[in-house]
């Protein structure tokens, strides 16, 4: 446990990429720890708010249901940065960082947040960074390219992202790479490991041996 301004926190690592980088995957091969906590597919609880499929609501109409939707996710981020865990190791699926970095900023940049929308999720954002405990200690990027991923997202053919064009997760990638990998956009919340989350399934192993070192430094495992 380290201690931060806000008291004692695990060991806490965030993993950020396009849609479709394999975050899930990477956070199930940390399963097999038991002193990592481990909080994948955030997407489920925005699947379902008191039975509203806020994801669905937001891919059908943005403009109506935007603020509605990264309301909803920044809460839910909020939850998992602040979740209690005697593990000395916590990952998570994205942060607050992405919602807000890329997320929102793309939904700005289209116009498809209103500015006054967008004023108080990042009010929202700048209060929970001042008050919250959402500090974190290590950023895994995996790293893509759009074209990649692209063929990934049609492949598992989610519902909600039968929209989703190439275009859009070319831009959301430059975001992920101004951010993380150029560290010209933001804020970078704390040291990036760059992963090449290119490769297939079956040769991606290696890649997450790589980085366990620097995930487990905390654990006995
Ligand atoms: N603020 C946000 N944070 C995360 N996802 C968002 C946000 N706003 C919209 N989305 C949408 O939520 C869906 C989930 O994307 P995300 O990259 O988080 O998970 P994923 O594609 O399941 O991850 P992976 O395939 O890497 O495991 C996408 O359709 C994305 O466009």
């Amino acid at each position: 446990m380290s201690v931060t301004k806000n008291g004692p926190r695990p060991f806490t690592v965030i993993v950020e990429g396009n849609i479709g980088s394999g975050k899930t995957t990477f956070l199930n091969h940390f399963n097999q720890y038991e002193d990592v906590c481990v909080l994948a597919e955030p997407i489920e609880m925005w699947r379902n708010c008191q039975g509203h499929n806020l994801l669905g609501l937001m891919y059908q109409d943005i403009k109506k249901w935007s603020f509605t939707f990264q309301s909803y996710v920044q809460l839910t981020m909020l939850q998992h940065h602040t979740k209690q865990t005697s593990c000395p190791v916590k990952l998570m699926e994205r942060s607050i960082y992405s919602a807000r970095y890329c997320f929102v900023e793309k939904m700005k940049q289209d116009g498809l947040l209103p500015e006054a929308s967008a004023a108080v999720i990042e009010k929202h954002f700048d209060w929970i960074q001042d008050y919250a405990n959402v500090d974190v200690d290590l950023v895994v990027y995996l790293r893509t390219t759009p074209e990649v991923v692209y063929d990934r997202m049609m492949e598992r053919n989610r519902q909600e992202e039968k929209a989703v064009s190439l275009d859009y997760l070319k831009a959301l990638h430059q975001i992920h790479e101004d951010w993380l990998y150029h560290k010209t956009l933001f804020k970078v919340p704390a040291p990036v490991i760059v992963l090449d989350a290119d490769l297939d399934k079956s040769l991606i192993r290696e890649e997450y041996l790589k980085c366990e070192p620097h995930i487990l430094v905390s654990t006995k495992a």
